[in-house]
Order: C-alpha cells, then structure tokens, then sequence
C-alpha cells in the first residue's frame, strides 16, 4: 500500500476522505469539547479490535484537497478539527496544519504515531500499537499518552513500558478495548487509583450513541 500511494501520502495536498461530521471529542483530554472530525482513509497496522476498519484501505475513498475539506469545516460552528484515521502519520500532514491554522482552527491529531508526524499540532494523542511502534519522535511529541487495555494480563505492564517514553508533561491515559469494557472496566479503576499518576479515558461518544 505504502508504494502505491507513497506520492499522495508524502504530498499531502489531496487526501482520501472516509468521512468528517461534526461532534464532540468523546476520548482523553479534550473529551466533551464540539469538534469537527476528518478521518483519513489509509492504516497498514491491522488492530484486530479497530473499531475504524472501513478506514484501512485508501483507494476505497475519494480524494479530497485541504482546501476543500477545511472549507467544510470552516463552515461549521466548530473551533477545533481532530485529525483521525486510519493512520494519519503516513500522511504529510503540513498543508492540512497550515489551512487549518490560516482559519485560526485549533488542531488535535489522533495517531499511533508509528510513522514521523509532520504538521504542527495543538495536540497530539498518542495511541500505541503492538503491531508497529511508534517512532521515538512520537513519543517525544505526545501530549497524550492513551494506552488501549484489552488483555488486563499484559496491558497494563506495557502501559508502564510505553509511559517511560513520554515527556514529563504528557498527561497519562488508559482506554478499555470496547468490546471488552463490561470486563475490563472495574479492573481499570482499581488500577488508576493504585497508580494515580493515570487517568481514566472512555469512548464517551459511545455511550452518548454519536458519532
Ligand atoms: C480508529 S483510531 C485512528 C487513529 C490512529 N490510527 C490510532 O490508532 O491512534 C482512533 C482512536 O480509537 C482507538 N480505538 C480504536 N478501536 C478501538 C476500540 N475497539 N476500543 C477502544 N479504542 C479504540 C485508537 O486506539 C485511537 O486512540
Ligand atoms: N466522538 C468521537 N470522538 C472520538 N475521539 C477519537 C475518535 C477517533 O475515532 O479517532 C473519535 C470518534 O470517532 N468519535
Ligand atoms: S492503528 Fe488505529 S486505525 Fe489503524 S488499525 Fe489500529 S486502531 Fe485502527
Ligand atoms: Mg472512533
């Protein structure tokens, strides 16, 4: 995938739209807050839990320029774009910052970051994958830390490993898988509160039944 599209994702003026609308941020930080999201078609990590695979594979959506696609959010009442995937760090994310910011948009990016993020961001949720790391410049950049717990034998462990990567200044977050949240979530609790240093992230938008 990545040669087939490599000259797309490294020019970054035209990208494949799976879908944007406007909501509200319902994980980590910036949960509660209005928002109008992009996702990027294009992922070659394959989380078997994805709750985004209609995103993986990039021929199956349409490109559209930043112009364009900004436009559509600069037409709605929304402050602030989060940039979602698919994989955004496959893309060469600059020319959608810089449109972005020369309508005075806040910018938040959610990624695995396994591949280097271009752009500059007002946020940067950082998302590990097992399947491919993130590079060590991700973590430097993160100002989130959202660690996914699916397996409670194994995840919490790893989430201790990834939190050494980060800066001091990232705020800390673990994430139940959601098929697994009914299992996993006392389990959660019970761990934040023993390492206070984490906090507790939902997929509120769920909960709440948007998009
Ligand atoms: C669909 S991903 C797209 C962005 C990027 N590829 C990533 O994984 O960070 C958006 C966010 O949803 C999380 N996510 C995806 N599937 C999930 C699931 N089944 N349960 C909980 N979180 C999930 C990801 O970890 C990530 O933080
Ligand atoms: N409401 C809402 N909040 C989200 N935060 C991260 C999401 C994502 O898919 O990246 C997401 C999403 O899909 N919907
Ligand atoms: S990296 Fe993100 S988009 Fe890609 S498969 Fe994993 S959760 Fe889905
Ligand atoms: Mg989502």
């Amino acid at each position: 995938m990545k040669d087939k599209y490599k000259e797309i994702f490294d020019k970054g003026t035209d990208l494949p739209l799976v879908e944007d609308f406007y909501t509200i941020q319902g994980e980590g930080y910036h949960t509660g807050k209005p928002a109008y999201f992009i996702r990027i078609g294009g992922c070659d990590i394959g989380c078997r839990w994805c709750d985004s695979k209609i995103s993986w594979n990039p021929a199956e959506h349409r490109l559209i320029s930043v112009e364009e696609v900004v436009r559509k959010a600069v037409e709605s009442p929304a402050k602030s774009v989060v940039v979602t995937g698919g994989e955004p760090s496959l893309y060469n994310l600059e020319p959608l910052c810089t449109e972005l910011k020369k309508h005075n948009i806040e910018n938040f990016l959610e990624t695995s970051g396994a591949y280097k993020i271009s752009g500059e961001w007002d946020w940067i949720c950082l998302s590990p994958k097992r399947n491919k790391l993130p590079v060590p410049s991700s973590y430097q950049k993160a100002n989130e830390l959202k660690v996914i717990i699916y397996d409670l034998e194994k995840d919490f462990e790893w989430a201790e490993e990834l939190s050494k990567n980060v800066g001091e200044d990232c705020l800390l977050y673990l994430q139940s898988e959601w098929s697994q949240y009914v299992h996993n979530v006392k389990p959660i609790v019970e761990y934040v509160k023993n390492n206070p240093k984490w906090n507790i992230s939902l997929q509120s938008h769920k909960f709440m039944r948007i998009p």
